[in-house]
């Protein structure tokens, strides 16, 4: 396994990933070596006639769960081709919230294994047995982990050196400093009567630099206040803020 960087996914619906391995910035990253994707899908390891994966929660009540042995036969699998050092996560609503800060953590990791929960989850004693840390992608309920999967790999997958072709591009991305984005335009320059800033047409990167980490400053206050309680803010930092603030008020 010579990829930077491994993926093992335990999903009952594997071809939901290869658009996701065959396109796009991922998908040159795959097909560079530079990141390796591979699939266990717990049906594979059935061995009754119907090829049972789910199987009914004790306590009675609505849906399913996975079945036990099919899933861990399959995270086993994995396990074994991931060899030493793999971390295993597993997607769902209980776990914590995935932010840049834990995507950065995360991208510390060469192999990881991805547990898609289905039906209404897994067994408790899955989680406690196999799986190091339970991520969740955000408060509210999908079909499956597969999606939430997806997410977290790209998102770290974009902090693996030589993935993303412009570097900056990965410097400047919303969260990567804790703030969001600032506007950004291409042409026209005037587009259904709307301008394009003057500055980003002056040639001074120097205030387009300020004016970028202005607007960013200015938009996170306004948007998500909260995210900046948790920023120790340059002193240029908090000037910019405050001419944005001024400005508002002219
Ligand atoms: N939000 C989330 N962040 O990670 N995973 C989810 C999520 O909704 N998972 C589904 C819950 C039941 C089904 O098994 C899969």
């Amino acid at each position: 396994m010579t990829a930077d960087k491994w993926f093992g996914i335990v999903s009952l619906f594997p071809e939901m990933f290869a658009p996701f391995t065959q396109q796009g910035v991922i998908g040159r990253a795959v097909k560079s070596g530079t990141l390796a994707v591979e699939t266990f899908n717990p049906r594979d390891y059935t061995h009754d006639r119907h090829r049972t994966v789910d199987d009914r929660p004790y306590g009675g009540g609505p849906g399913m769960l996975m079945m036990v042995k099919p899933l861990t036969d399959a995270i086993t699998a994995a396990r074994q081709a991931a060899g030493e050092n793999s971390k295993v996560i597993y997607l769902s609503p209980q776990g914590k919230k995935l932010d840049q800060a834990g995507v950065a953590r995360l991208a510390d990791n060469d192999r990881m294994i991805l547990i898609c929960g289905r039906y209404e989850g897994i067994d408790e004693r899955v989680i406690e047995s196999h799986v190091d840390e339970e991520v969740s992608i955000g408060d509210y309920v999908l079909s499956g982990g597969e999606l939430p999967a997806m997410v977290l790999m790209d998102s770290v997958a974009r902090l693996v050196p030589g993935v993303l072709g412009h570097k900056a591009s990965a410097v400047e991305d919303s969260f990567t400093d804790g703030l969001l984005d600032c506007p950004h335009y291409t042409r026209p320059e005037v587009l259904d009567g709307r301008s394009v800033p003057s500055v980003l047409l002056s040639g001074d990167h120097e205030k387009i630099r300020q004016w970028r980490q202005k607007q960013a400053l200015g938009r996170t206050w306004q948007r998500r206040p909260e995210l900046l309680n948790h920023l120790a803010l340059t002193e240029e930092q908090q000037r910019l803020l405050e001419e944005f603030k001024s400005q508002l008020q002219r």
